[in-house]
């Protein structure tokens, strides 16, 4: 992979040593950034010192010479010039809590991860400039199976920041041949494209797995952004944020491939596992769960139609039958299809 970059050469720690946390950590490394990923299991620390690769989350990935595990959280977080955060949500305000003390003045934070804090409805970068108030703060998302990235197939994300300066150096930081970094200044419109779309590969993966065609598949993820659209523009974000690779991009590709967690989940409910099988058999994360229960309790607070995320909610918390709730998603009253238009946004 041939390196594009020009920024120079920077202190970069990523804390979450999953899927997505070493693959981004990888990239940094290969465009030769000084980069610490940061863990909590010895074990995987331990393989990726002796063995140059973590077979707990990218088996058969080579890691970079430049990539250098660490369990202490306040060695790593307290030179660096950048630190990517890549745990899952529920995880999130712990240890970014814990990691505030050790920040460095100069440090820029950058949210990875693609979920809702339970409480409060915030999102990452919310509670990043929450806990670290002062600090520069970024959120990466877009079409990004993390296997791929390793894999080195092409691929591209956004880097989201009211920062300009702070857009451009993470787009020279991580771009190379392989992957392509965009930058957008609607931060809360990325990120929450990132976290609705985990809901409707759920949607996807069932609806597959229960045998649906092409036609159906076009209508539900259209009408899946035109509803994850409809949420977050009355939330504050930025219409066209929505057709963009954090927007359509990562709805795509998350609605289509197995590889996705949350698609899987999906798949396996609608195979006939309960909900409790289906995210054991994952064994990673798969926050579309949780950002269901957020997101239809947020829509039924202000009102919001969103018959999709309702349909699913019934089918997981309340037991509802999958071909009653597909009928009343067929009876609704019939609608405008590009809603935008006639609202004249
Ligand atoms: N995988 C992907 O393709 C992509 C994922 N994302 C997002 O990135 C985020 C992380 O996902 P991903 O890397 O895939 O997740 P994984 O399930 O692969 O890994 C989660 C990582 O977080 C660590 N972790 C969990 N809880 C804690 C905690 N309390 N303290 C410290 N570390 C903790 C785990 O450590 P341990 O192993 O010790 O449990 C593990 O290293 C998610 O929000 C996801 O939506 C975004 C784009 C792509
Ligand atoms: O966000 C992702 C791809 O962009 C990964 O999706 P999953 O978390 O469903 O695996």
């Amino acid at each position: 992979m041939n390196t594009s970059n020009s920024l120079a050469p920077s202190k970069v720690t990523v804390l979450g040593g999953g899927s997505f946390g070493t693959a981004i950590a990888n990239i940094a490394a290969i465009n030769n950034h000084q980069v610490t990923l940061w863990m909590r299991s010895e074990k995987q620390a331990q393989d990726i010192i002796d063995n140059r690769e973590n077979s707990r989350y990218l088996p058969g990935y080579k890691l970079h010479a430049g990539l250098t595990p660490s369990l202490s959280l306040k060695d790593s977080v307290s030179q660096a010039d950048y630190i990517f955060v890549a745990v899952p949500s529920k995880a999130f305000r712990a240890v970014v809590e814990e990691m505030a003390p050790f920040l460095p003045a100069q440090a820029r934070l950058i949210s990875l991860t693609k979920g809702i804090e339970p409480h409060g409805f915030k999102l990452m970068s919310q509670l990043l400039m929450e806990v670290a108030p002062g600090h520069q703060v970024g959120v990466i998302s877009g079409p990004n199976l993390a296997k791929e990235i390793a894999d080195n197939q092409i691929s591209a994300t956004v880097i989201a920041s009211y920062s300009q300066d702070l857009r451009q150096d993470v787009q020279e930081m991580l771009s190379c041949s392989s992957f392509r970094v965009y930058g957008n200044p609607d931060i809360y419109g990325v990120e929450m494209a990132g976290a609705l779309k985990n809901i409707y590969a759920i949607i996807t993966g069932l609806a597959v797995a229960l045998g649906m065609a092409e036609n159906t598949r076009a209508a539900i993820i259209t009408r899946s952004l035109a509803e994850m659209s409809r949420f977050a523009v009355r939330l504050g974000a930025n219409p066209m944020t929505f057709l963009g690779l954090a927007g359509v991009g990562d709805l795509i590709v998350t609605c289509s491939s197995k590889l996705s967690r949350n698609y899987r989940v999906g798949y396996y409910i609608g195979e006939g596992q309960t909900l409790k099988q289906a995210i054991k058999n994952i064994g990673e994360t798969a926050e579309g769960i949780n950002t269901l229960r957020m997101v239809y309790e947020k829509s039924e607070e202000l009102n919001i139609y969103m018959p999709l995320v309702k349909g699913l909610y019934q089918i997981i918390y309340k037991d509802c039958p999958i071909d009653v709730i597909a009928k009343q998603l067929m009876s609704g009253d019939l609608a405008q299809d590009v809603e935008f238009m006639s609202a004249g946004v």
